[in-house]
């Protein structure tokens, strides 16, 4: 049972990515995108199956974070959810194009137009991919948007590896966008953030399983106890936090 998490601040996060998807690592980085949204397609089947409500709207963010959602949508099309994919700033980068074309081509719907607002009434859940470990306060448009609707509790929120407006170690602002927001779920990748005390929400999830005992050890990092073939460990909300 997991007593501590030890969290993964944004410099050993990334130097971590780096680490695997290095010449040594051998990881190439739509593999571990890949890995990462499916983890969060199979947290979203766990908290919110599709007799719950098939309709998810995947809010994607220009970085990585979006990237994780983008492939979380393709998982969850096939697992019968109808997804609407939010993607108001895409990367021009083959990976983002690829992401993009594999979507269009099951027909899924991508609406960068609506108001936020009026995708969330025609969603059962959002997953907040809008940023990961590399956000930079404040929230700069046309994101501010989706926070405040993700912040109002309008729908369930599942949020990809931090809450998007948090700072990364110090959670969510003292005041102004994103300082209500608490998403009601998250799953954080590979290793919980430094943020994650903040997280008061209903579950949180632990994803990414790519990470060996070698990498693991380096990061001092415990490799989570996963079961069987699910690519996601439940941990307690409530657990102790260790800052490394
Ligand atoms: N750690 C891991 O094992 C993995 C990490 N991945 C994902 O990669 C994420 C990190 O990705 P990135 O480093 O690309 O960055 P993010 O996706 O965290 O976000 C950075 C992007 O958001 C923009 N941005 C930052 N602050 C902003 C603000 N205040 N307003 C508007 N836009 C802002 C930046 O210009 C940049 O394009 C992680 O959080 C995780 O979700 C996965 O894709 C791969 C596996
Ligand atoms: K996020």
């Amino acid at each position: 049972m997991v007593t501590t998490l030890k969290t993964l601040g944004p410099q050993a996060a990334a130097d971590l990515d780096g680490d695997l998807m290095s010449e040594s690592g051998g990881f190439s980085l739509d593999q571990l995108m890949e890995l990462a949204g499916l983890s969060v397609s199979q947290a979203v089947y766990k908290v919110h199956p599709p007799s719950a409500g098939k309709r998810v709207l995947l809010a994607c963010g220009p970085g990585n974070n979006g990237g994780d959602g983008l492939v979380a949508a393709r998982h969850l099309y096939f697992y019968g959810y109808t997804p609407t994919v939010y993607y108001p700033k895409p990367t021009q980068k083959p990976i983002f194009e690829g992401l993009q074309k594999q979507l269009k081509n099951l027909h899924i719907k991508f609406d960068n137009e609506s108001k936020f607002e009026d995708l969330a009434k025609d969603t059962d859940l959002i997953v907040d991919a809008l940023f990961g470990f590399s956000f930079k306060p404040p929230v700069r448009e046309p994101f501010d948007e989706a926070i405040k609707v993700m912040e109002s509790g309008v729908k369930p929120v599942l949020a990809v590896d931090t809450p998007s407006s948090w700072h990364v170690e110090d959670g969510p602002q003292n005041e102004g966008i994103g300082s209500k927001y608490m998403p009601d779920y998250l799953i954080s990748l590979t290793a919980a953030k430094p943020n994650v005390g903040h997280f008061k929400g209903k579950k949180h999830f632990i994803g990414g399983r790519f990470l060996g005992e070698d990498v693991a050890k380096k990061y001092s990092l415990n490799i989570p106890e996963y079961q069987g073939v699910d690519q996601i460990v439940e941990v307690p909300v409530d657990v102790r936090v260790e800052k490394l």
